[in-house]
């Protein structure tokens, strides 16, 4: 019976990699998934175990990363993606094609009453609104919210002074990417309001604060996002946030020879922190039976 090796082609999938453009103040991110796959002389790789002609997916993994920075940027990811097929292939002699995939997630600049922000951008697409209303006996509450608001903060974003123990690896900062996917909750004081200006309203604040605090801390961004709602909304008792900490890694390139300016970022999905508070007026009406209901809120 006569067994064979078939097509095939192997590599790195979804290497999450954000770039940032710091060439003015004014930042322009780019936030992007790569696989990269290779095809070439790889029999003997499947056959025999013999890995000679087989560059690490780790490499090209690295390769992404490395060109991102090498390049000045993404671009296109038509042309990022040509780019590095005409590399992988161009450069070893031992691959002959290549399949590289990219996804590109769209942000746009967070716009405050002050103009375009510099620094601040939303994810377009994919957020909820959400309400939940409860009836019974004792009366009528309303719960609104949002979830997968997703901002994030090229800089303006510190973490330090954090006390530490034999357990400690994180490195202190006083520029990182600041990044999350807001999920908020908020319980009105009655139930007449024109709930849609409010909503409105409350995203765009949510917004503006969360662009405008120079955050030491992401629970000091969102403390920040539900005190100027409150400031600004008194029909509204409190505001419950669930927010993760989605961390950017900065992606070390020294062993390539090259620098990383706060420039290349590895986008981890997990683990991430996970925030939580409630942030309230101190002389709130009792929330009754309004959170009885509402899953997954402290
Ligand atoms: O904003 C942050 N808050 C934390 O509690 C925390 N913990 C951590 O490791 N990084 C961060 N960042």
């Amino acid at each position: 019976m006569g067994i064979r090796l078939g097509e095939n082609q192997y590599g790195k999938a979804e290497v999450r990699l954000v770039h940032v453009n710091r060439d003015t103040d004014v930042h322009r991110i780019k936030d992007v998934n790569v696989t990269s796959q290779l095809r070439g002389d790889l029999e003997t790789v499947h056959t025999l175990g013999d890995n000679t002609t087989c560059l690490p997916t780790d490499t090209q993994k690295n390769t992404v990363y490395a060109k991102a920075r090498e390049w000045g940027g993404v671009g296109a990811i038509e042309d990022f993606a040509l780019r590095l097929a005409r590399h992988f292939v161009g450069e070893h002699d031992y691959v002959d094609g290549a399949r590289q995939e990219i996804h590109e997630y769209a942000w746009d600049r967070i716009t405050t009453p002050d103009g375009p922000h510099d620094h601040a951008f939303s994810r377009r697409g994919g957020e909820t609104r959400t309400t939940v209303v409860t009836k019974d006996a004792e009366g009528e509450w309303v719960v609104s919210g949002l979830e997968g608001l997703t901002v994030l903060k090229s800089t303006g974003s510190e973490f330090h002074g954090y006390p530490k123990t034999r357990y400690t690896t994180l490195q202190e900062t006083t520029d990182r990417i600041l990044a999350t996917d807001v999920s908020a909750r908020w319980r009105y004081v009655g139930v007449d309001h024109d709930y849609d200006a409010v909503y409105a309203s409350v995203r765009a604040l949510m917004l503006e604060a969360f662009a405008n605090t120079h955050s030491l801390a992401l629970q000091q961004s969102l403390y920040e996002m539900g005190r100027s709602v409150l400031k600004s909304h008194p029909e509204i008792a409190e505001v419950r946030f669930s927010m993760p900490n989605k961390h950017h890694f900065l992606v070390d390139l020294s062993p390539f020879g090259l620098d990383n300016p706060n420039e290349v970022f590895f986008a981890a999905d997990r683990p991430y922190g996970k925030i939580e508070a409630t942030v309230e007026r101190d002389d709130a009406p009792a929330p009754g039976n309004a959170w009885k209901t509402v899953p997954g809120f402290l």
